[in-house]
């Protein structure tokens, strides 16, 4: 199906499709100050496509979890700006970024956070619940069918595999069509079969549903399954490569590391 099809998928207000998902211009974070004052991230401008499915990659302590926190509203730049949209959510308040992660934004995190005593479906439907959304089930079903999950809907999470609990978190964070999905290492816990599953999950969401991932990763396989590579070096990003293969991933990468 075509991002742009108008159905359930029409995007929230503020969103323009010829503009990026997500913009970031001379993005840079200081940690501490004097002597002990770390640059995590050095003015860093990158522009993310709607319906692409972007891997941040990059040495060790190369500023990746700063970017992502910082392009999610998670965490402040010290300058620059992240545009979500047309919306620029720098300098917002707490309660207004606390509003537009709720609504705009889907994260997937290596601890799957479930609750236990919630099934799968009440799983998926908390989020929604919680912000007073009646949940719209047409978009419910299609969710459901790309993660594949409609015959576990009633299982609890102690009933079902390390993927599986996954693909549930991944079913959450896309229910409500968010403009953006964030996923840090969302492979780092499983097996490398379900971690493929989870990936083939996260590219199809953005080929089938149209949205756009943000994806940290160290490992050059789960970065294959991307449309395109970002890749930093000391806070700075240092390459960038689109239609990435893992072995041409690990090349870079090496050559990061030299
Ligand atoms: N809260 C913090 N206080 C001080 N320094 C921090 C903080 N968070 C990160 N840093 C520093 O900022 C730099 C970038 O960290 P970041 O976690 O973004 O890197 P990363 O590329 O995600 O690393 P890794 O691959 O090891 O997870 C590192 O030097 C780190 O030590």
């Amino acid at each position: 199906m075509h991002p742009a099809t108008p159905d359930a998928d029409t995007p929230a207000e503020g969103t323009d499709p010829a503009a990026p998902a997500v913009a970031a211009r001379g993005l840079s974070k200081v940690y501490g100050s004097g002597d002990s004052a770390v640059r995590a991230l050095d003015g860093v401008s990158v522009d993310f496509a709607h319906g692409a499915f972007t891997a941040i990659m990059g040495p060790s302590g190369s500023g990746k979890s700063t970017l992502m926190h910082c392009l999610a509203g998670l965490d402040t730049p010290t300058s620059g700006t992240v545009r979500l949209g047309r919306a620029d959510i720098t300098g917002l308040g707490d309660r207004r970024l606390t509003q537009l992660r709720r609504d705009r934004i889907g994260f997937v995190f290596q601890a799957f956070n479930l609750l236990p005593m919630l099934t799968a479906e009440d799983n998926i439907l908390l989020p929604a619940r919680l912000a007073g959304r009646a949940p719209d089930r047409a978009r419910f079903d299609r969710v459901v069918a790309v993660t594949g999950l409609a015959d576990r809907l009633d299982h609890l999470p102690a009933e079902l595999s390390g993927g599986q609990q996954q693909r549930v978190a991944v079913a959450r964070a896309l229910l409500h069509a968010p403009e953006v999905v964030y996923a840090d290492e969302p492979t780092g816990n499983l097996d490398s079969r379900s971690g493929a599953e989870i990936l083939g999950f996260l590219a199809e969401s953005a080929r089938e549903l149209g949205q756009t991932v943000v994806m940290v990763t160290h490992d050059p396989r789960a970065a294959s399954y991307a449309d395109r590579v970002v890749f930093l070096r000391d806070g700075r990003p240092a390459d960038d490569l689109e239609a990435p293969t893992a072995e041409a991933v690990s090349a870079h990468l090496l050559k990061l590391e030299s």
